[in-house]
């Protein structure tokens, strides 16, 4: 069976920079904050969903399964089936994947499919030889034995393994995502001037998106516990030059790197989610949709180049419609770093790059920056890994219905070296 489904509403967090200290609110907090008010606007009850689904990277202990911790605590009922999926930063988008599947295939009708993370609340892990100490103590027959094992502890055991560095490294090549991003600066010869044009253009969309109302309704704002407000993506810098970003220096490879703080995704707390429905559903309910999902393809290349991987993920689902790159009227790529988006954009264009890669007879052509991430992007909202894939899709529909066109794709590249799209067309 192949029915169609719609993507009939949406809603996320403000996205909140992570400062150096856990956020307000954890994963399942985020989910739950712009989960509630969503569910509220809808004209049916919660109990209709058939399924909820939430992409997650880092799940916290007190959250095991945050899916079927945030769908209890949004009150969808104790029969509701609920699951977390984990692709690292295409988790957001795999969970409306696997919920886009499960309708068209016709098993599921409504489904609830989001993406969350708290980086902020990432771990700091006991390092492997405290670990062992800590098996030591706990076997120790004893005080005899107890104060024996004390004389082994050494104060390199205090330094802990920080979770979010080992978190955004490859492990298989132990490069970590900036560098990999600096792999195909050096590949496509990115310009660092390039690269931070590319940022400011970033941070001016999503200020204007957010000053003439664009993100209405789409961003709901959350209310800490200690009685904090958060209306809006708060790393945004409406005030950045091209001038302020040339004096950064590299992040991630000193002296001669392209990525600086300014040209990276920032890190970030935030949650997303769609509500998909099937045509039954949108009748049995009265339901209006945004969009229609399409089609998706995921890809896998070298972890080094997983940057690319938008490009080795969209290409093939727009040629699988036969869609040329100009048929595209908008596109939403995930702005891991500005150089890796300049990347794709490079490699799209560039006949021995498709041929050779992509098998194909030429390159698939520019994409215009007028069509691409028209409302800012990762390195002005940020880039909760496990939601930044829920909320491209969604923006996606959102920026096509504003703007009346007919067809877009949601892309990402995602740590590991794979790749997800997406491909929308107006409902
Ligand atoms: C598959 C994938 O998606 S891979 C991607 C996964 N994600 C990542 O890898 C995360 C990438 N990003 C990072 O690791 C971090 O953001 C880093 C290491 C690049 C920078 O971290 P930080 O140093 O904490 O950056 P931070 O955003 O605080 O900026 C540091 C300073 O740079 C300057 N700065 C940053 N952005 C700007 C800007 N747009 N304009 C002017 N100054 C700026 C400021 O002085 C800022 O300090 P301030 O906030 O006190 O004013």
């Amino acid at each position: 069976m192949s029915r169609p489904v719609y993507l009939i509403d949406g809603a996320r967090t403000p996205f909140l920079k992570a400062r150096g200290r856990p956020g307000p609110f954890t994963p399942v907090d985020l989910a739950v904050q712009c989960g509630r008010p969503l569910l509220m606007r809808q004209p049916f009850d919660a109990s209709a969903f058939d399924l909820v689904i939430l992409g997650c990277v880092n799940v916290i202990q007190d959250e095991m399964n945050p899916a079927r911790v945030a769908a209890l605590r949004l009150g969808l009922g104790e029969d509701q089936v609920a699951f977390t999926v984990q692709i690292n930063c295409g988790s957001g988008m795999q969970s409306i994947d696997t919920a886009f599947r499960y309708i068209r295939e016709g098993s599921h009708e409504i489904v609830l499919a989001g993406g969350t993370e708290a980086l902020s609340h990432a771990p700091l892990v006991y390092n492997r030889e405290a670990t062992e100490w800590f098996g030591e103590m706990n076997r120790a027959q004893g005080p005899l034995d107890k104060a024996k094992a004390f004389t082994d502890v050494r104060p390199d055991f205090f330094s802990p393994v920080i979770g979010l560095e080992r978190g955004l490294t490859d492990p298989i090549t132990s490069l970590n995502m900036g560098q990999t991003a600096e792999v195909l600066a050096h590949r496509f010869g990115i310009e660092r001037a390039t690269a931070d044009a590319y940022a400011v253009e970033s941070h001016k969309r999503l200020a204007a998106a957010q000053e003439q109302g664009r993100l209405d309704g789409e961003v709901l704002p959350a209310f800490g516990r200690d009685g904090s407000t958060h209306r809006h993506d708060d790393g945004v810098r409406p005030n950045s030059s091209i001038e302020k970003l040339a004096k950064l220096d590299p992040a991630f490879e000193k002296p001669w790197g392209k990525v600086t703080p300014g040209n990276a995704s920032q890190i970030t707390d935030g949650a997303s989610w769609v509500i998909l429905a099937s045509e039954t559903a949108i009748e049995a309910h009265g339901l209006t949709p945004i969009a229609r999902l399409v089609d998706s393809e995921w890809s896998a290349l070298d972890p080094a180049i997983m940057g690319l991987a938008p490009v080795t993920a969209a290409t093939p689902l727009a040629q699988r419609h036969g869609l040329d790159c100009d048929d595209i009227d908008l596109w939403e790529i995930n702005e891991a770093f500005a150089v890796q988006v300049l990347a794709c954009l490079a490699a799209w264009q560039d006949d021995d790059f498709c041929r050779d890669v992509l098998g194909y007879d030429s390159a698939f052509g520019r994409i215009d920056r007028g069509r691409l991430n028209v409302d800012g992007g990762a390195i002005s909202l940020g880039h909760p890994v496990g939601t930044s894939g829920n909320r491209i899709v969604l923006h996606l529909a959102n920026a096509m219905k504003a703007r009346g066109v007919r067809r877009g794709i949601a892309t990402e590249c995602i740590g590991g070296g794979q790749g997800g799209a997406m491909l929308l067309e107006a409902a």
